[in-house]
């Protein structure tokens, strides 16, 4: 199962292309001229965005999420699941990465795919509650538990958007993230991660962790994304007025006419 063309395995040399494994030739620069941002600027640019510029994050959030939703349409269209339904599990974490997720959910099923929704930890704000409701609004099914065996996953599903942790992570993971990231580190169906794959120090990566096949970075890639060994890498969030990408020399390629995304590599 899965889509056509995708990986195999973890980590295989037909999905990292010539020379294997990113983590085996050690860090690589990024194919595309954009300058990698770091961890505290990202979190900078996000701080300046709200209380300078005075974007609310439910602004910011549906534009990154739509952004992760038309990415995933560029890269895996439905009519390239080679299961019967374009099926897709969003994994959704406590933080913004989570919302991230949710918007892309519902933004999927309005591009025509079947996605599933496990969201294991809700925050009680209005924001998460609400795009939570218009997820089941639009019959997305929540999963009550995580599918315990990667060989389930790899049943049902054709892709799986990891939206668990975003740039606010750190530290030893905690459950129950640590078993659903142990069980996604065994899927073979292709992983597309939100903003940082999940798991991963936002700056030094974590060879031994999740090896996306697609990453959407969000504003700017992070350090981390030098790590990055999968098919498709994407820039989304194109919400970053002028004065602030100069501010913090973004030096980001333009994107495309009117397009949300921009495909790094
Ligand atoms: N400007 C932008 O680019 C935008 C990015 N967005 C997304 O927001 C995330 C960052 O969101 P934030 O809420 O700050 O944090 P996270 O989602 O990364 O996670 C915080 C969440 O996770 C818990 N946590 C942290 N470490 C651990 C751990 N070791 N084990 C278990 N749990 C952990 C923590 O307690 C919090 O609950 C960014 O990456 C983008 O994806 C926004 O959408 C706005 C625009
Ligand atoms: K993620």
């Amino acid at each position: 199962m899965g889509v056509q063309g995708g990986r195999a395995g973890q980590g295989g040399a037909e999905v990292h292309g010539v020379g294997g494994s990113a983590w085996g030739a050690g860090p690589r620069p990024p194919r595309a001229r954009v300058r990698v941002g770091f961890k505290e600027e990202a979190q900078a640019i996000d701080q300046e965005l709200f209380t300078e510029y005075k974007f609310s994050v439910d602004q910011l959030m549906e534009l990154a999420g739509l952004s992760c939703a038309t990415a995933i349409a560029k890269a895996y269209p439905p009519s390239s699941f080679t299961t019967s339904q374009p099926a897709v599990l969003v994994v959704c974490g406590p933080g913004n990465n989570g919302g991230d997720g949710l918007v892309c959910a519902r933004h999927l099923k309005m591009f025509g795919y079947e996605p599933t929704v496990y969201y294991p930890k809700r925050p009680n704000k209005p924001l998460f509650e609400g795009l939570t409701t218009q997820c089941q609004k639009m019959d997305i099914p929540f999963l009550p538990e995580f599918p315990a065996e990667a060989a389930l996953i790899d049943e049902l599903y054709g892709l799986v958007v990891d939206a668990i942790f975003g740039f606010s992570f750190k530290g030893a993971v905690r459950e129950p993230f640590g078993s659903i990231l142990s069980t996604l580190e065994r899927i073979t169906v292709p992983i597309a991660s939100i903003d940082i794959p999940s798991g991963w120090d936002v700056e030094k990566g974590k060879a031994d962790g999740l090896q996306p096949d697609m990453l959407i970075s969000l504003t700017a890639p992070k350090k981390a994304a030098m790590y990055f060994g999968g098919r498709y890498h994407f820039l989304g969030g194109r919400f970053v007025p002028a004065a602030l990408q100069e501010k913090y020399a973004l030096n980001l390629p333009p994107y495309p006419e009117t397009d949300c995304v921009l495909q790094l590599t």
